[in-house]
């Protein structure tokens, strides 16, 4: 379990902190959405953060298209791929999988991709090599639960043609800030009704297999130092 990853804003607002934690087996992998500025980094910092120190033996890979300064403390770890070795990260955890699926790996430990931008990098790519691409990420999310494979992706939309089928296979969906109508459709669909449009940066809805919407708040990061420490830990295991 991975613990107090969000907060309830219906509790914080009569005062009281209720968190809410990640059971990883039961919703395996997650999506986070949000415009440019709405905190997505800051949220999936904290929530890997979070893994690196509760799963206290899962190995982290991070894919960051955006190859921004946000993530540049892990510039030379193993498991940290930027900008066009994006590519060559997803190879490196789809080739972990296949290795947990064919019986070669017997190892029960958390391994978590954590790909930021994923449809900025399809757009980036020769039409027949997304496909291949969108083909590893289906696989790895329709799949991965049982070999604890776990996918995080963060990305300013949700577009469902980056996704296919797969894209239902996203248990934690969470969206920061107000999202667009897109991200909505594709992640939040039949709960349109109860988002209201008074997002702020670090506020935002949590919807969990399809069935419960819940209005959250992303917690404050005290150290950010610290926490860069440790994420580093979880990439570098
Ligand atoms: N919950 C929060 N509490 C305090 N500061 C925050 C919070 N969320 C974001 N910020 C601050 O707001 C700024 C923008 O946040 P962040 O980089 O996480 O946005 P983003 O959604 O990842 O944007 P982009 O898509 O452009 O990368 C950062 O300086 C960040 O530290």
């Amino acid at each position: 379990m991975v613990n107090k990853i969000l907060l309830r804003h219906d509790y914080l607002k009569l005062g009281i902190s209720q968190y809410i934690d990640w059971l990883p087996e039961k919703a395996p992998h997650i999506i986070v959405c949000g415009a440019t500025g709405s905190g997505k980094t800051y949220f999936t910092k904290l929530l890997l953060g979070k893994i690196a120190l509760f799963e206290s033996t899962a190995q982290i890979y991070i894919c960051d298209f955006k190859g921004d300064r946000d993530f540049e403390f892990l510039n030379g770890c193993n498991h940290f791929y930027r900008f066009i070795k994006c590519q060559d990260g997803l190879q490196d955890f789809y080739n972990r999988f296949q290795q947990r699926q064919n019986g070669e790996d017997k190892s029960q430990n958390m391994i978590v991709l954590f790909f930021d931008e994923w449809a900025a990098y399809c757009n980036s790519l020769d039409k027949k090599v997304i496909e291949i691409e969108k083909q590893k990420l289906s696989n790895l999310l329709m799949l991965g639960r049982s070999f604890k494979v776990h996918i995080i992706i963060a990305q300013q939309r949700a577009d469902a043609q980056y996704f296919g089928t797969a894209r239902d296979n996203f248990s934690l969906s969470i969206g920061l800030g107000n999202l667009s109508e897109e991200s909505k459709n594709m992640l939040f669909h039949e709960f349109k009704n109860q988002m209201n449009p008074d997002r702020t940066q670090g506020t935002g809805y949590m919807l969990t297999n399809g069935a419960e919407i819940t209005s959250v708040v992303v917690p404050a990061i005290t150290d950010m130092n610290k926490l860069h420490h440790v994420i580093k830990q979880g990439i570098e295991r």
